[in-house]
């Protein structure tokens, strides 16, 4: 098979219906059936499959996506070639700023539009609060950036969604006072509340610090299998150097980016010969990484659906969520809160791409100065502040008029 041919689909598409205009809870993930498996079998995706070999829509393609996925590798193709190609980078960008303006640009406009609703803030970790690095492990966020997240948590609730283990995660950002999902949504810890029965697998825990909270793991029974799959992924690419196989519990990262692009196609081909033997496994695709999940309708805009809700914060008029991230992954949040005509993604990124998102950030030292992390309860009048959180005095500024001081 032609590994370079022209496919325009590189990963498997999602054929399951998307979440329907209203922010609620996608059909998909209605009431569980009261007994058969641990979760519904509407919550699998409908992946269609060639007679021909199980992922070979993906297989000839994918070497096409691995070389296009990573913005800085078309970035360095044009830096080392002419000034010119440098200068149409630049203008293409600033184009691209007109659909998705700067969000620190447009902070009164986005203000204006929080006026008397509740933020409720979602981050991504990786490109978002920390900078891309070649080493996965390495990928810490900056002290002014964790000092910023602190600082908005204090005043909306806030909450990380990554793809990285809920644990890793948390070991980087280190801040009790946010919640966090891991495995793009897949291991969610939130607030004690009252659930709905649309929520099987959500379990009463405690956190780090002894307290209370609920743990959603709709992806549970896939853990052997995942861990099976994560070794086989590791001594399957042991010899490509540079390869890295990263174990994030309900899915498995899979890296080239420190690999050879002569060696990429190959680590492809095994990747691809790992899950032909693995049906309910699919493969996703994100900053010069693949990424092997379960076959659920499951991703990044469900996991905002459920921390909304189990917030509390499901009144669509009064609740602002704000989105903020960099990777396809984070399209789906995107996606739910622009099919929602609510609150709004911010897209992280110094190169124009399509997106779902409204607004932009060059990149993760820009989302430091984004002023609703650096929210003060003086210099966001009208938005209103998370009472919960606040100190006592905070609570009359409930009531004040727009105006940046
Ligand atoms: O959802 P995220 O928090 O953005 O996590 C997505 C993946 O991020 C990490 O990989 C990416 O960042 C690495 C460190 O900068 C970089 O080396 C790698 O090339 C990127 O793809 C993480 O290691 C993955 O497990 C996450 O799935």
């Amino acid at each position: 098979m032609d590994l370079k041919s022209n496919h325009t689909s590189p990963v498997l598409t999602d054929t399951a219906p998307m979440s329907n205009s209203r922010l609620g809870i996608h059909s998909a993930i209605r009431p569980y059936p009261t007994n058969g498996p641990a979760f519904s079998s509407n919550l699998f995706l409908t992946i269609p499959r060639k007679k021909s070999g199980i992922l070979d829509d993906v297989r000839s393609s994918l070497f096409d996506t691995m070389k296009s996925s990573s913005p800085t590798h078309n970035m360095l193709t044009k830096e080392s070639s002419t000034e010119t190609a440098l200068s149409d980078s630049d203008l293409a960008y600033r184009h691209w700023l007109l659909k998705y303006p700067s969000a620190l640009a447009s902070f009164e406009q986005i203000a204006k539009n929080a006026k008397g609703k509740r933020i409720a803030l979602f981050l991504d970790y990786d490109g978002t609060l920390s900078p891309i690095v070649d080493n996965p492990d390495q990928a810490y966020m900056s002290d002014t950036m964790r000092a910023a997240v602190s600082n908005v948590a204090k005043y909306f609730p806030t909450a990380i969604i990554s793809g990285r283990s809920r644990d890793k995660v948390y070991e980087f950002v280190g801040l009790n006072e946010l919640y966090y999902a891991g495995s793009h949504g897949m291991d969610i810890m939130g607030p004690v509340r009252p659930f709905s029965s649309d929520y099987k697998n959500c379990i009463r825990s405690t956190d780090k610090q002894g307290k209370e909270v609920n743990l959603f793991q709709p992806a549970s029974e896939f853990l052997p299998m995942i861990e099976e799959v994560f070794r086989s992924l590791v001594e399957i690419t042991k010899d490509i150097v540079g390869a890295k196989v990263e174990n994030n519990k309900f899915c498995v990262s899979v890296h080239y980016r420190n690999v050879e692009e002569k060696s990429w196609s190959t680590l492809g081909d095994y990747v691809n010969d790992i899950l032909k033997q693995y049906p309910r496994l699919r493969l996703t695709h994100g900053r010069k990484v693949l990424e092997v999940r379960p076959i659920l309708a499951w991703d990044k805009g469900k996991a905002v659906e459920f921390l909304l809700e189990s917030l509390g914060l499901m009144n669509s008029d009064e609740i602002l969520p704000i989105y903020v991230g960099d990777d396809r992954t984070d399209e789906d949040a995107f996606k739910v809160l622009r099919e929602a005509n609510r609150g709004y993604g911010i897209i992280v990124s110094s190169v124009s791409k399509e997106s779902d998102a409204f607004y932009s950030l060059r990149d993760p030292s820009e989302v430091s100065q984004d002023p609703f992390l650096n929210f003060t309860s003086t210099s966001c009048h009208g938005i209103p502040q998370d009472p919960g959180e606040m100190e006592e005095e905070k609570h009359d500024t409930l009531t004040f008029e727009y105006g940046v001081v």
